[in-house]
């Protein structure tokens, strides 16, 4: 595996939890839009939120998303990383794109478990479960438009992984 491998998908379906996991199972590197940024400037998500708004964050991310690309490398992207028409793009031209899709109740469920608000401050400003209904509207047709596949994130994050390596088995032999 040279070429990257994106994971897209709203927040709670399993981007680095599975991209940790994944990375391990092919021998190669991991890394997070999320963490690179707090590496970087060693704010939270929601630190930037505060400091710059939404609009200093998204421009934040899409330079990590540059910074991180690099042969061998599994990239968990945030939630709204593809956003930017730009962004999709560049997932696309430089690499392999996952879209790990669960239904808003699922992803709900998860982040009312663990809601890591330093990590996910409030887009809406709504409950969790109206919050995310209300994104993976706005933004499935994105992920989908972003992805070269899509795989099921309602199971355990090994047979994630089983999945996502068998739908790069299969792309890499056809
Ligand atoms: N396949 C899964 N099944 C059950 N829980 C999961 C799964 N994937 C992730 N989780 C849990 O959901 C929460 C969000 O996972 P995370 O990997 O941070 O998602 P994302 O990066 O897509 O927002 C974490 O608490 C994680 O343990
Ligand atoms: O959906 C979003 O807009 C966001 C998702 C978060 O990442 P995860 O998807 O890893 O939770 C994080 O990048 C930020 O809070 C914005
Ligand atoms: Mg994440």
């Amino acid at each position: 595996m040279t070429q990257p491998i994106y994971l897209v998908g709203a927040r709670g379906c399993g981007k680095t939890t599975v991209g940790v996991a994944l990375a391990q199972a092919l021998g190669c590197n991991f890394v997070d839009t999320d963490h690179y940024l707090l590496d970087n400037t060693k704010m939270s998500v929601a630190d930037i939120v505060a400091k710059e708004g939404w609009e200093g964050f998204r421009r934040r991310e899409s330079g990590a998303l540059q910074s991180v690309t690099a042969p061998g490398t599994v990239i968990a992207t945030g939630g709204g990383m593809v956003l930017a028409e730009s962004n999709r793009q560049f997932m696309r031209e430089h690499g392999v794109v996952i879209y790990l899709r669960a239904p808003a109740q699922i992803l709900a469920s998860r982040l009312e478990a663990f809601p890591e608000e330093g990590q996910r401050p409030t887009l809406t400003g709504r409950p969790i479960t109206d919050e995310i209904v209300e994104v993976l509207a706005a933004r499935e047709a994105l992920y989908n438009q972003a992805a070269h596949h899509v795989v099921d994130a309602t199971r355990p994050p090994a047979e994630i992984v089983e999945a996502v390596l068998a739908v790069l088995h299969t792309a890499r032999a056809s």
